[in-house]
């Protein structure tokens, strides 16, 4: 909490002109793509796909959100657990996030924007699709240098298919008091990649692979990537899923927003033979990523140090 471990994340710049597959400048970012997530499952990202302008109204978009009553903002729900509103809750006093499913697609953003807005809201859902969509050729141009690392390409139509985009909104309200409060609780993501934008009131904090956590301090306009538990599972375990959790102090309210590749219901998860041997037993046995979810969610799910171990680990 506060000045703890003086760690910086590697900082990976995707704004460099030409950066296409099979040429050296992709070449130098996919290795320290692959270096990054390896050692500490995230690393801070430079994009400018996305217009200065967008990136500095998104948060009024947030704050006219999370400003409706909270008798609308229940009315984000979503059959999948953790996609809808999400709030008030005991243990996390500050917190408060909604999410918009397949947010990449105007008339689906269009329609979840109704269920706040019966009249519609066009600044609203223009901006959460433009952002979410620029995002998530980022998303696909990280995993794509990803699969390359491992010499995965011929699953990479599959791979990129087998995924949908959640956007999620979250506000952290300042405790306002000196000392540091939980804004949320430690996790692990559970999805494949997860990209997070925040506005200036800092707060989140990366556990590294030996236990010590660390203030992620991301400059302005840029982004944290990070890896989740589908996607070191479908690696057979060569990329490290971080723990992380949002520490909250002052007055000043954490907006932040999370786009989250997520495998579709239905697709089985299951480590490519190319990454299972005699060095790299199978780690987990092939799950669905929204019945494992349904299992995250449930006490015996939330008690575990790692649901996905005890849903699908193998003993080896
Ligand atoms: O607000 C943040 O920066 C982190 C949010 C987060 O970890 C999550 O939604 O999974
Ligand atoms: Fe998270």
């Amino acid at each position: 909490m506060g000045s703890q471990t003086p760690l910086k994340l590697p900082v990976i710049d995707f704004t460099k002109p030409d950066l296409k597959p099979g040429t050296i400048e992709w070449d130098l970012v996919k290795g320290q793509v692959k270096q990054a997530l390896q050692e500490y499952g995230c690393f801070e990202a430079l994009f400018d796909r996305i217009p200065l302008d967008v990136r500095e109204t998104i948060f009024g978009a947030l704050e006219e959100l999370f400003d409706l009553p909270l008798q609308t903002k229940i009315r984000n729900v979503s059959k999948k657990p953790y996609h809808g509103y999400v709030g008030q809750y005991p243990q996390a006093p500050l917190y408060e996030s909604l999410g918009i499913d397949d947010a990449n697609i105007i008339e689906k953003v269009e329609a979840q924007t109704r269920t706040l807005w019966p009249d519609g809201n066009k600044s609203f859902s223009n901006i959460i699709q433009s952002f979410s969509k620029q995002l998530s050729e980022s998303d696909q141009m990280i995993r794509r240098m990803i699969l390359e690392s491992y010499d995965l390409e011929k699953y990479m139509d599959e791979h990129m298919d087998s995924t949908n985009y959640l956007l999620r909104l979250m506000k952290y309200k300042g405790p306002k008091t000196t000392k540091t409060k939980l804004g949320l609780h430690s996790h692990t993501d559970k999805n494949i990649v997860t990209i997070l934008y925040q506005n200036e009131v800092e707060g989140l904090e990366v556990q590294t692979k030996d236990g010590k956590w660390f203030d992620v301090k991301p400059s302005k306009g840029s982004f944290i990537v990070m890896i989740g538990e589908s996607l070191h599972a479908w690696l057979n375990g060569r990329l490290h899923a971080p723990y992380h959790r949002v520490m909250m102090s002052g007055d000043k309210a954490r907006y932040s927003i999370g786009l989250f590749s997520i495998p579709k219901g239905g697709y089985t998860i299951k480590a490519p033979d190319e990454l299972v041997d005699e060095a790299h037993p199978l780690l987990f046995k092939p799950f669905d990523h929204v019945q494992f979810l349904g299992f995250y969610y449930t006490e015996a799910g939330q008690k575990a140090e790692s649901a996905l171990k005890v849903y699908c680990g193998v003993q080896n």
